[in-house]
């Protein structure tokens, strides 16, 4: 469902609404960042399947919220074999915090981005994190400005896209980290093939993430076989709802909300790698 202004679902708009309000921070940041690339070199090399693990205490498409300690739930993700995590830090729609990031960032040693909806250059200096979101539908023609300001404090932009002229701006503004989000933000809907028509036009020496709408193991091994380096998990190793998944990729009877077993159904999934 489009709808007026800007093709944006209500929530969406919210969220921006909310976002263009919120504060930067007090002062430049200057961050010794984690590296993705290599975090995912060394769970390819273990054989994990490299995953980067939300913590998304909710979201407008979540039914349930987790109220469990979100650095319980980060280092049970690290141990179920996340290469890397993500923090909500939006508070009024995904419950998100820049302190709950600080936390977590402290208790693991895998890299962290910061999810949020970033749209100016002080925003950047809320909280220090490994990675930013830089979102090209957002943040449009300031895209190339605020990849450099993030590379300058010493974060790595994580550049998500939806379609082939998003993508485009991306390459344009010199991601090398770039997300493909299977998630509409305009209508709210998830379609895989939207990883599989995009992944083919990114260069090959970026790193290509595969965001949203993973849900079974078979999602995985197919956004692997599309390309993917990486894969963005959100709802479905949170599973607030405690649903899980079954062996055979039917939802039901598997781990429930047991995040570091979801978590190793995903990094364990079992993948013939990049092609
Ligand atoms: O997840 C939402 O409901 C959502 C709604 C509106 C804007 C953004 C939204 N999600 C942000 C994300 O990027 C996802 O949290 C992330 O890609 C993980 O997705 P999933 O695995 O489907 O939870």
């Amino acid at each position: 469902m489009n709808t007026a202004d800007g093709g944006l679902a209500p929530a969406v708009r919210s969220i921006l609404a909310t976002a263009a309000e919120r504060p930067g921070g007090d002062e430049r940041l200057a961050v010794d960042a984690r590296s993705l690339p290599d975090a995912f070199a060394d769970a390819e090399a273990d054989g994990r399947i490299p995953v980067i693990a939300e913590v998304k205490p909710t979201s407008p498409t979540t039914d349930g919220e987790r109220t469990d300690d979100p650095v319980e739930l980060a280092e049970e993700m690290v141990a179920g074999g996340a290469g890397a995590l993500s923090v909500l830090t939006e508070p009024e729609h995904f419950g998100g915090s820049a302190e709950t990031l600080e936390r977590v960032r402290d208790a693991v040693d895998v890299p962290v981005l910061r999810k949020d909806f970033l749209l100016r250059e002080e925003q950047l200096d809320a909280v220090a994190a490994d990675l930013v979101l830089l979102i090209v539908r957002f943040v449009g023609d300031d895209l190339t400005n605020l990849v450099s300001a993030a590379r300058e404090r010493g974060f790595q932009p994580l550049v998500e896209v939806h379609d082939a002229d998003e993508l485009s701006a991306a390459i344009d503004a010199g991601a090398d980290l770039i997300g493909v989000n299977n998630r509409d933000l305009g209508a709210l809907e998830v379609d895989l093939s939207t990883f599989e028509r995009v992944a083919p036009e990114v260069p090959d020496d970026a790193t290509l993430i595969a965001e949203s709408g993973i849900t079974t193991t078979a999602d995985a091994r197919r956004m692997r076989e599309a390309g993917a380096d990486g894969l963005l998990i959100g709802s479905a190793i949170m599973d607030a709802e405690g649903r899980g998944e079954s062996g055979d990729g039917v939802e039901g009877d598997g781990a429930g909300g047991d995040v570091r077993a979801n978590t190793r159904r995903f990094t364990r999934a079992g993948t013939e790698g990049k092609p």
